[in-house]
């Protein structure tokens, strides 16, 4: 088997009546990789998995596992289990039982059966519960039955469709670490349905962003986090403050031109694909780094504001304040506690400073 391509899909389309909700996406997953599929509610992450799976029949595109077609393939035939937000154990059936369901639904011996479910009951860690109902299990033991039943028939892509929704904050993060590692120990191939960007971030290898029906970036955690490709990707990755800036191109600089909240200044270009005109920059909150106006340090290459900070809070670990730069307010974290009505200046370093052209003048 070739490394790149295990599953391949190209030109996916899919429509419920006339309206569509995926629009030719391509994508190709390697063997062993486990890929999230981020987005907004709505944007289509849950038909995309569930076409794949083959509960949805694409209106047009081709699904292939390992070179081979499987477009038309009815969901058994795929290779593949699904695992859903709720975890649908049979509540009067045992742990062991439920395990083995998905056996026995495909006529495999009572003695085969048994052996496989041991095994996986060894692997998840609920030896001894076997017997138990649903009822009488913690959810993350639940979660674990509901994934022993989709592992047990041997499925070579496992599809989880935001499994971990159910689970109290604290579980979920454990089971997070459990499901990733188990994942790279059988070497399976995951895609996994998520809009917890923190949860896509820790598990997977590659995150796939969809905006309204397609793919609006993809690439590893870093590079969707630190070098998002579009606007709308640097806000749902959390760089949610925004400040329109008037930039112009001169050699491999952007020229910022003073505003209410800045000076004259510049940024380097990089390889950011800007032309000159109205700039939508965008930055995290604990990227910008709040100095008073009166002790500003000398600082590296980046843009400078001058604000007023109208409140303050304490979320943990850092002060949060709320900026007003010219007529926006932003957000800005600090280890510093800064009271309302100081004037600051607020800085934020060029790698953290996202800049897109504005919808008027974007390039592309
Ligand atoms: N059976 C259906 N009939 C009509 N429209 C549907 C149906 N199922 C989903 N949709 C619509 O298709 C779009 C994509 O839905 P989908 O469930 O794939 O989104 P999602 O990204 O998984 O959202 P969420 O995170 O809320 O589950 C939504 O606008 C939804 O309202």
């Amino acid at each position: 088997m070739s490394e790149a391509g295990f599953l391949e899909l190209t030109g996916i389309e899919s429509a419920y009546g006339s309206t569509a909700v995926l629009k030719s996406i391509d994508l190709s997953v390697r063997h062993g990789e486990f890929v999230a599929l981020l987005g907004s509610s709505g944007c289509g992450k849950t038909t995309l998995l569930r076409a794949i799976a083959g509960f949805v029949t694409p209106t047009a595109g081709t699904i292939r596992v390992g070179g081979y077609d499987v477009t038309q393939q009815p969901p058994d035939k795929r290779g593949m289990a699904l695992m859903f937000q709720s975890y649908a154990l049979w509540p009067h059936m045992t742990v062991a039982d439920n395990i083995g369901y998905g056996l026995k639904l495909r006529g495999v011996s009572r003695a085969e059966r048994a052996q496989k479910v041991a095994a996986m009951q060894a692997l998840l860690g609920l030896e001894g519960l076997g017997e138990r109902k649903p009822a009488n299990l913690s959810g993350g033991q639940r979660q674990r039955v509901a994934l022993g039943r989709a592992l047990v028939i041997d499925p070579e892509i496992l599809l989880l469709d935001e499994p971990l929704s159910n689970l109290d904050a604290r579980i979920r993060l454990s089971v997070r670490h459990e499901l990733r590692a188990l994942q790279q120990r059988l070497g399976i191939t995951a895609i996994h349905v998520t809009h917890d960007r923190e949860e896509a971030m820790v598990m997977a290898d590659r995150i796939v962003i969809l905006d309204a029906g397609q793919i609006a970036q993809q690439g590893s955690p870093e590079e969707v986090y630190n070098k998002p490709a579009s606007a709308f990707v640097a806000a749902f990755m959390g760089a949610e403050n925004l400040l329109t800036l008037q930039g112009s191109v001169e050699g491999d600089r952007l020229v910022i031109a003073p505003g209410p909240a800045n000076a004259l200044g510049s940024v380097p270009l990089a390889s950011r694909p800007l032309v000159s005109g109205a700039i939508e920059a965008r930055f995290r909150p604990e990227a910008a780094q709040l100095f008073p106006v009166d002790a500003i340090p000398t600082l590296g290459p980046g843009m400078t504001f001058r604000g007023l900070v109208r409140s303050v809070s304490y979320p943990g670990g850092v002060w949060r304040h709320v900026v007003q730069l010219g007529d926006r307010e932003v957000l800005a974290d600090s280890l510093q506690a800064f009271a309302a009505g100081d004037q600051v200046a607020l800085h934020v370093p060029a790698p953290s400073l996202f800049l897109f052209n504005s919808d008027a003048n974007r390039i592309r």
